[in-house]
């Protein structure tokens, strides 16, 4: 069974089930198949692609590729386009009354350009200001790493993690910046390796030159990696 022929005829699906332009493009019927049907799909496709290119996949190597392709699609690299792996965040009451900036820097990133499906490597650094709700820091963390594993763009990613951090936190005042290699711009095309892409959303107080700064002075931003 094959989904995705006329695109056209289905609606486009979001985290909330509404469709924004902040939200990944997905259809209607993108849960549909189970984990392991889409396995066995995935699996024929990348067979069919290392046929076409003329590979011999009888060859001891190849063999077992397009399952490792197909598992590592589903499970792993775009895992995070099934809501049900939504990390479930701890909240708690910010009973210390702590008032100052919080930020989580450093945060390694792994995502996939939705373009040509080559790797995205860098830093997400996320800060948000309490508004009585803290969230547990590795939170954050699983939170970059569930958006990133999905087919993206760097602004999109940026906004989603901003967004999940707002409604998670209940306050608007919260940041996030992705410094980030596309290894499609690195190894392939015009192969600029030393090129990153900064991006940034600043939402609430994080609009505030002097709040901006001072999360900008924190992670202090000068390299990818
Ligand atoms: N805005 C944005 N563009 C991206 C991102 N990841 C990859 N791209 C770009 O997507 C564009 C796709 O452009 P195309 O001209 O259709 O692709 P292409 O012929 O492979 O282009 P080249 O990479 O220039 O060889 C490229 O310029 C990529 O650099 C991203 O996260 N955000
Ligand atoms: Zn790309």
């Amino acid at each position: 069974m094959k989904f995705g022929k006329n695109l056209e005829e289905f609606e486009s699906l979001g985290d909330d089930h509404i469709s924004t332009s902040a939200n990944t493009p997905m259809r209607n019927d993108a849960f549909k198949l189970s984990n392991a049907e889409k396995i066995d799909i995935i699996k024929d496709d990348v067979r069919h692609i290392m046929e076409t290119l003329g590979l011999d996949l009888t060859d001891d190597s190849l063999n077992g590729t397009p399952n490792r392709v197909a598992k590592m699609f589903v499970n792993e690299i775009f895992g995070g386009l099934n809501p049900d792996k939504k990390p479930k965040p701890s909240t708690f009451e910010n009973k210390y009354k702590y008032g100052e900036m919080l930020v989580e820097k450093n945060i390694t990133l792994y995502s996939t350009c939705e373009h040509h499906l080559l790797p995205i490597v860098g830093k997400a650094h996320v800060a948000y200001i309490s508004n009585g709700t803290v969230v547990g820091l590795s939170k954050m963390n699983r939170i970059v790493d569930y958006y990133a594993k999905r087919p993206q763009v760097q602004e999109r990613l940026t906004i989603q993690i901003v967004k999940e951090l707002q409604e998670v936190l209940n306050t608007q005042d919260v940041a996030c910046v992705i410094d980030a290699k596309h290894l499609c711009v690195n190894s392939r095309g015009i192969r600029d390796i030393e090129s990153s892409t900064v991006t940034s959303e600043f939402g609430g107080k994080f609009k505030d030159k002097t709040v901006r700064r001072e999360f900008l002075d924190y992670i202090k931003l000068d390299t990818a990696f």
